[in-house]
């Protein structure tokens, strides 16, 4: 990492009460008593209130709830994108809280967490190989050659060696969404953060997707936590909890076997559409339609293209601007968090 971007944070050793059951050393994720309100207009709405549990590296974990119940506010605070009105999120060993700069949580995201959401955020006039080579560019470690290599095999990974120069919208929203994945797993990370990755696919991408993601989990051991609506995908993860108003309601470990067959059933499945055509190709409308009753009609939320890898606000819309924007971000400019003004900590309600 370059240190410029190191936090003196980093070198903080502060105390945090731990479930003596956890092994400490194997603990990627702690969440204790985190609270979120966010002020619209001049209301509270609070989204969190008084959220603790660990993840375990490896752990896969889903995130299930009603809608509103603050799924997404959670995840949003795992991946750094936003921060806790009140309570401590370590990730990876950092510890993240209101004051933490934005220059060293985007400089975290980069280099130990990936994201995948569910509309997919691919910036429209790069390539499916530009798009994935984007976070080692702007993490900068690694050369030109380099970079496209992994990108490369990162793509050929998902199914995609043959896509490699298609844009965006010369792609099926299940190519996407690979893409997506291809680029989360860029610079290696620790911990892949997903929100309704199969939430716009049609059964046969969604069942390819998981499939990509629970062999992430399983092969390379890189720790999952996913939201969803769809109750079924917790048969795939090894953990699930469930929120309700904004706390969690259950948290609990998943059967081994019922896991194991789940994943057998869905690998033959695969199989089965991989022998019939060779890819698996984006349902039409039509059945795209027929198969919303599996997954809760959802909003899709209105992300910033990328914003979850740069700093707040910054906007990346064209080839044009990359050169400019790397320069950017290569600069160390404090840029001011919304979050943090709109909070007010004295009026989170217990
Ligand atoms: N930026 C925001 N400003 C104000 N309120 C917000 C904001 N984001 C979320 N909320 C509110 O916080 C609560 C939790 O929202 P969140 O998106 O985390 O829920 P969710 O469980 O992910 O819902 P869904 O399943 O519908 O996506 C909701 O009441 C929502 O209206």
């Amino acid at each position: 990492m370059n240190n410029d971007f190191v936090d003196k944070e980093i070198y903080e050793k502060e105390v945090i009460q731990i479930d003596p059951l956890i092994q400490q050393d194997k603990c990627i994720i702690e969440v204790r008593n985190v609270h979120k309100t966010y002020l619209l207009g001049l209301e509270g709405v609070t989204a969190l209130r008084g959220v603790s549990f660990n993840v375990q590296e490896g752990e896969f974990i889903t995130i299930l709830g009603t809608s509103g119940c603050g799924k997404t506010t959670l995840l949003n605070l795992l991946g750094s994108i936003d921060l806790p009105t009140k309570g401590d999120v370590r990730i990876c060993g950092q510890r993240i809280r209101a004051s933490t700069e934005d220059k060293f949580l985007a400089s975290l995201r980069l280099s130990s967490l990936g994201f995948v959401f569910q509309t997919f955020n691919l910036i429209s006039s790069l390539t499916a190989l530009e798009n994935v080579e984007l976070p080692m560019i702007l993490k900068g470690t690694l050369n030109k050659d380099q970079i496209r290599n992994n990108a490369q095999q990162l793509l050929e990974q998902v199914g995609l060696g043959g896509r490699l120069n298609h844009y965006p919208n010369q792609l099926s929203g299940g190519e996407q969404q690979r893409v997506t994945i291809a680029r989360a797993l860029a610079n290696n990370p620790s911990i892949l953060l997903l929100d309704e990755p199969t939430g716009d696919l049609d059964t046969k991408n969604s069942d390819l997707i998981m499939k990509i993601i629970i062999d992430l989990n399983i092969e390379k051991g890189i720790t999952i936590i996913m939201v969803t609506h769809d109750t079924n995908l917790k048969n795939y993860s090894t953990r699930t909890i469930r929120m309700l108003d904004g706390k969690v309601a259950n948290d609990e470990k998943n059967n081994e076997d019922n896991r194991a067959k789940h994943i057998d059933d869905l690998t033959r499945v695969i199989k089965q559409y991989q022998d019939i055509n060779f890819g698996v190709r984006a349902g039409t409308v039509e059945e795209n339609r027929q198969n919303t009753s599996k997954t809760e009609k959802r909003q899709p939320k209105n992300y910033k293209v990328l914003n979850h890898l740069y700093h707040p606000n910054q906007q990346l819309d064209n080839k044009q601007q990359l050169p400019q924007f790397i320069q950017q971000y290569n600069t160390p400019i404090q840029k001011s968090n919304p979050n943090l003004q709109i909070q007010n900590k004295d009026s989170i309600q217990e």
